[in-house]
């Protein structure tokens, strides 16, 4: 039987959502930790480990069908590679920074600056785009020490809690744009492959919007049931259910994470009690 080739970073930042988000979707992979290579028990799957920076040109060549990878490796290596989902994890910024004591206006104050970064062609293409050019200093890691050694005047790296800037007198002065991992797609991928990844995508989509989703059950006096139920979004709408307790009911529904605390506190000042809130592990719509 046909299986999907989908490339995995073998360690490092996106190792270990990558894996988290396949068992969600209930495919279950051998596991041999120094295998480069491994196939999934109960689905037709096998997994390429490799370095992120590759992934692009894997992809590029077809040799593997499909691959979790930062959003910011597919600028920076594979403009021509397509995705097909955000999968919410790895989120960061690709900024660029300089020393906090420098006085920064715009982005032509880059104009002849040595930069230093890990993303030539990301930095080029954003200056270049705004008319700006600039010395680039190509480094593959602790790219923000830089500046304090004298190599550059300023850098391009990812940022995430800025805590890496701060620690090295830097500040953001530009955000070039946000990533986050995502499933890039082979622009050879067969057609019976493309079936597969339908299915794969059908599974991760249901997963991700359970994990932004909270099922909560309340107990509630009938009279103020008009009240709590206009809170309510639910997934067609709530659930109402009679409890034993004469004049009471139980009512069911869907909340999403990011409004829940304010929803949970709307709900008990219009008179809910007994609130149980429980994670959904899939969502199909
Ligand atoms: N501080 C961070 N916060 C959130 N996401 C990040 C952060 N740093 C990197 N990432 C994301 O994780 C990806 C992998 O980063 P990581 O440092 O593990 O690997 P790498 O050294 O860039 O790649 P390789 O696998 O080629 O060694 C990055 O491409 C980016 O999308
Ligand atoms: O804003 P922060 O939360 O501090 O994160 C940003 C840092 O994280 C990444 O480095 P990483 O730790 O992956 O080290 P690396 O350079 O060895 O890849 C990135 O290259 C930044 O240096
Ligand atoms: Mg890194």
């Amino acid at each position: 039987m046909e299986k999907i080739r989908i490339a995995v970073q073998k360690s490092g930042r996106l190792n270990q959502d990558s894996l988290k988000i396949l068992k969600d979707c209930g495919i279950s992979i051998e596991n041999g930790k120094d295998q480069l290579k491994a196939s999934a028990r109960n689905f037709p799957l096998e997994v390429f480990y490799l370095r992120n920076g590759d992934i692009p040109q894997y992809l590029r060549d077809g040799v593997v069908d499909i691959a979790i990878i930062g959003e910011n490796v597919l600028v920076e290596k594979g403009a021509d590679i397509d995705f097909t989902d955000r999968l919410g994890f790895s989120k960061c910024k690709v900024s660029l920074a300089v020393p906090k004591g420098v006085a920064y206006n715009s982005v032509t104050d880059f104009e002849g600056k040595r930069i230093a970064t890990s993303y030539p062609n990301t930095v080029k293409n954003y200056l270049a785009e705004k008319g700006v050019s600039a010395e680039l200093h190509i480094i593959n890691g602790s790219v923000e020490i830089a500046p304090n050694i004298g190599l550059a005047d300023a850098i391009c790296d990812i940022v995430s809690s800025g805590s890496t800037l701060f620690k090295n007198n830097l500040k953001e002065v530009e955000i070039m744009f946000t990533s986050e991992a995502v499933l890039a797609v082979s622009p050879k991928i067969s057609d019976a492959r493309r079936a597969i990844l339908e299915k794969i995508r059908f599974r991760i989509q249901s997963v991700l919007q359970a994990r932004e989703a909270k099922y909560v059950l309340l107990n509630a006096p009938n009279e103020k049931l008009d009240t709590i139920l206009k809170l309510l979004p639910g997934m067609r709408s709530p659930t109402v259910l009679p409890l034993a307790e004469e004049g009471w009911s139980s009512v069911h529904t869907v909340l999403q994470k990011d409004r829940f605390w304010e929803m949970i506190d709307e709900l008990k000042q219009a008179g809910a009690e007994g609130i149980l809130v429980c994670p959904i592990e899939k969502m199909v719509l």
